[in-house]
């Protein structure tokens, strides 16, 4: 059975990225994966300044009404990496957050889709057609951390 989730207060909240599960990266600490993912899309531009601001942004709400401001220049390869940036983020969320990834891990098999009703990139969009990729994300990065824990398993059985 398809599991959605879209708000972070609503069921499989912690699939959201604006739930406020922080993450350490680059050597700086997020409040949400939604902070991060904002602010990297000004590295490098003309507009890096409004980095600090998102950073700071109480919310993730405000961080992303910061980042999705249409006068501001984002990074010029900004379509090429959004995805890498945000699996990267999310990835980093569900290896340092334990009760989450049980979540993430007792989902199985199951599709996840992000159901957003006006988002047709990370989410399905309002009738299901969407690409999905936070979606997908997840259920690559629920494989990745299977592989790592086996890995981890195999490990010490042989030390
Ligand atoms: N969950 C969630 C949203 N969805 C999130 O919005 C982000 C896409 O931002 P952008 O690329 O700037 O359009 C991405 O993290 C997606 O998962 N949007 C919201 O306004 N509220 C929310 O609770």
């Amino acid at each position: 059975m398809t599991i959605y989730f879209y708000k972070a207060w609503q069921p499989y909240g912690c699939f959201s990225n604006f739930s406020f599960h922080g993450i350490h990266l680059q050597g700086v600490y997020w409040p949400t994966v939604e902070h991060y993912y904002q602010a990297q899309k000004f590295v490098g531009s003309t507009d890096a300044v409004i980095i600090p601001f998102i950073h700071a942004a109480p919310t993730p709400e405000e961080a992303a009404a910061l980042g999705r401001c249409s006068t501001r220049q984002l990074r010029r390869d900004w379509d090429l990496v959004k995805i890498q940036v945000m699996r990267e983020a999310v990835l980093k969320k569900f290896l340092t957050h334990a009760d989450i990834r049980e979540v993430l891990l007792r989902t199985g098999d199951e599709m996840l889709v992000e159901n957003s009703p006006i988002d047709y990139f990370w989410g399905c969009g309002a009738n299901k057609t969407g690409q999905n990729h936070l979606g997908k994300i997840l259920i690559s990065v629920r494989e990745e951390i299977r592989k790592l824990l086996s890995l981890t398993v195999i490990h010490e059985e042989f030390n």
